[in-house]
């Protein structure tokens, strides 16, 4: 699995967001992207999680360019494809249901069929279990609460769950953090190294270097209408290639 965003070009009305950029995510890797605010994090995103398709240039999954794929096909690998929003959205119910969400909307009705077939069969779906998932963010104990009397933190870990919950083979996580204090921050990042080693690839958009220090095996830059620098995470931080990238995680580029 590797899905992929190439020579991608998009924008709003006028104003281009890209002007060609390319960023691939490959299976037990962390990809984290940084730039200033409103540079595109969130869109290329979107892009990436096939809900809006791109003005020009490809998005591929395994190699298929799915904006040219049947709309079938396109709504098969958008299943594959976990996002976590900036903005949490739970519904008004237990902890459980809110992480269960995902497994029962998003699944296909084949894929319904036959894990109904193997539970017949006593066999186990693969699938990870929603208290699974909730025990990844730590918060299994809460299962049974109203999702509504969360903190802000704990929604943002139980939304993460519920993307785990469905087994993604791709995640896609913007600002998954940006509201957190360190103690649930740790835990979010956690859970990040857990879906990558379980094969999972992530690609995080974040404000926090440290974040993508910690957490991604390569950074992408993102400045002006595209990735200016895309490379190993350890190379982008003591070594970048660009000159601006230094200044921009010096915090010297001032936007
Ligand atoms: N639906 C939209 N309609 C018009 N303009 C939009 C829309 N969505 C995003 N934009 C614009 O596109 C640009 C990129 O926005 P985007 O949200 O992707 O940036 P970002 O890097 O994620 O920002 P932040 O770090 O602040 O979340 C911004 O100039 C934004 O105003």
């Amino acid at each position: 699995m590797t899905l992929a965003a190439r020579d991608v070009h998009h924008g709003y009305g006028d104003d281009p967001v890209f002007d060609g950029t390319s960023l691939s995510v490959s299976p037990g890797e962390v990809v984290a992207i940084i730039g200033p605010s409103g540079v595109g994090k969130s869109t290329l995103l979107r892009l990436l999680a096939l809900f809006d398709r791109p003005d020009g240039g490809t998005v591929e999954y395994d190699g298929e360019d799915v904006w040219n794929a049947s709309e079938r096909r396109r709504l098969a690998y958008r299943r594959r494809i976990g996002m976590v929003f900036q903005e949490t959205s739970l519904f008004d119910a237990s902890v459980r249901r809110n992480a269960e969400y995902g497994l029962r909307v998003r699944k296909s009705w084949p894929d319904r069929l036959r894990d109904e077939l193997r539970g017949f069969l006593g066999r186990t779906n693969g699938t990870v279990d929603a208290v699974e998932a909730l025990e990844t963010v730590g918060l299994a104990e809460k299962v049974d609460q109203d999702a509504a009397s969360l903190s802000g933190g704990e929604a943002q870990r139980v939304a993460f769950a519920r993307a785990l919950a469905y087994d993604p083979e791709v995640l896609l996580l913007d600002e998954p953090t940006s509201d957190l204090d360190p103690r649930n921050t740790a835990v979010l990042e956690d859970a990040v190294l857990q879906a990558k080693n379980s094969g999972i690839g992530v690609a995080i958009a974040t404000h926090d270097m440290h974040q993508a220090e910690r957490v991604a095996d390569r950074v992408a830059v993102l400045l002006g209408t595209g990735i200016i620098e895309i490379g190993e995470t350890e190379t982008v931080f003591d070594d970048p290639a660009d000159d601006r990238t230094r200044k921009f995680i010096d915090g010297e580029l001032v936007y």
